[in-house]
């Protein structure tokens, strides 16, 4: 073990506070070579296949990566943005208005964001916050709903580059805000946006909202993952707050991987059998995911709705993800302001 050498800091009175937004992390760019180099690192986390790595390796080299690299990366083509992957520059977008928006209520504290897997991960960024003098630092992970294989993995990560410092920061860590009434309110403020451009379904002639969250293992909730009940607790919050009945909107999840049993129902699988029955017009909306990816652009945007329109459904709407809308921006404001007592005088982090 080596700890490293360390830059002499002076004490001083200037804010020394920062908030780490940490998302998943995306390929560099839309090839088979940078898709192969992202889901090598991203699918050999044990935090996310839970198979032992001596077998999962072989399986993952010889099948996994060679077949998935082309396709796959013609999926993120389809959806890449000019200035890169929508996560990245979404993500970055929000670290931006967060700063903002904590400087318009009198704080300077520096936000930035961090990628758990691929460039810019968490490591760098927290030698490079504690160059910068930052010596408190919490972790805000863009998942709202907790789960192993995203937050934990998020926080392990963060944790083991604290290993080699000699001079720790102090680090606090946001585990879930599934129930958090300012997220929530967000949501139902992104669904009521689109609903009062484009008109909302007709929910008494089946029209539905499908509220299509990121799948897991089934295996992992039956060990004791939190992430179905937090699903569960931001889809029945958001129905409420849009004021649907229990049949109106629809808990699914999607972006199955491999052949073990995810969680059900799959949101494909009911896209398709609205379609079959008829339905006149589906909306789609992911809350689990605050800024749109590939999960949400290519599988829902795309792929959804050519699953319900060929199966014979009507109208497809796609609702956009969070991204930096300013409701969310203000509830994550909001929520840094909880986590940071203590960390900052808070009347100077007053809610606007
Ligand atoms: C929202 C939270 C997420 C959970 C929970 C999650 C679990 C999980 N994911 C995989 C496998 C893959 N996910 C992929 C992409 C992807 N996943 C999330 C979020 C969660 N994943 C996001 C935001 C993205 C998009 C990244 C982007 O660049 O836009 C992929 C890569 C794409 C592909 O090859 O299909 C894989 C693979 C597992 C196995 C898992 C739970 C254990
Ligand atoms: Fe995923
Ligand atoms: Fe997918």
């Amino acid at each position: 073990m080596h700890f490293e050498l360390e830059p002499q800091t002076r004490p001083s009175h200037l804010s020394r506070v920062a908030v780490l937004l940490i998302n998943l992390g995306t390929p560099d760019a839309p090839t088979p070579r940078a898709v192969r180099r992202y889901l090598a690192e991203f699918l050999s986390d044990p935090r996310v296949i839970e198979i032992p790595a001596l077998i999962w390796q072989w399986i993952l080299r010889l099948f996994i990566l060679p077949l998935r690299g082309r396709p796959v990366a013609a999926k993120y083509a389809s959806i890449w943005l000019p200035e890169g992957s929508p996560l990245r520059v979404y993500t970055e977008q929000q670290a931006k208005a967060l700063q903002q928006q904590l400087k318009a209520q009198g704080d300077e504290i520096s936000v930035e964001y961090a990628m758990r897997y691929g460039a810019r991960n968490i490591p760098a960024m927290l030698t490079q916050l504690k160059r910068a003098g930052i010596e408190r630092i919490l972790l805000l992970p863009m998942y709202p709903q907790y789960c192993a294989a995203t937050t934990a993995s998020s926080f392990d990560r963060a944790f083991t580059a604290l290993q080699h410092m000699r001079n720790q920061p102090e680090l606090r860590t946001i585990r879930h805000y599934a129930d958090f009434p300012p997220y929530i309110a967000a949501l139902a403020a992104q669904v009521r946006a689109h609903w009062a451009v484009h008109g909302k379904p007709d929910f008494a002639l089946g029209g539905r909202l499908l509220l299509s969250f990121h799948g897991v293992p089934k295996r992992i909730i039956d060990l004791g993952d939190p992430y179905y009940m937090h699903c569960q607790l931001t889809a029945t919050l958001l129905a409420q707050a849009l004021n649907l009945s229990e049949t109106e909107s629809l808990l699914t999840f999607q972006s199955r991987f491999g052949r073990a049993e995810w969680l059900k129902p799959d949101t494909a699988l009911v896209l398709k059998e609205l379609g079959a029955a008829g339905v006149k017009r589906v909306d789609v909306f992911c809350p689990g995911f605050p800024a749109d990816c590939l999960e949400t652009l290519e599988e829902i945007g795309m792929e959804g709705r050519d699953i319900f329109l060929q199966a014979g459904g009507g109208e497809y709407h796609y609702i956009q993800c969070l991204n930096a809308a300013p409701s969310f921006i203000a509830s994550l404001a909001e929520l840094v302001r909880v986590h940071l007592q203590g960390w900052v005088p808070q009347n100077s982090l007053a809610p606007s």
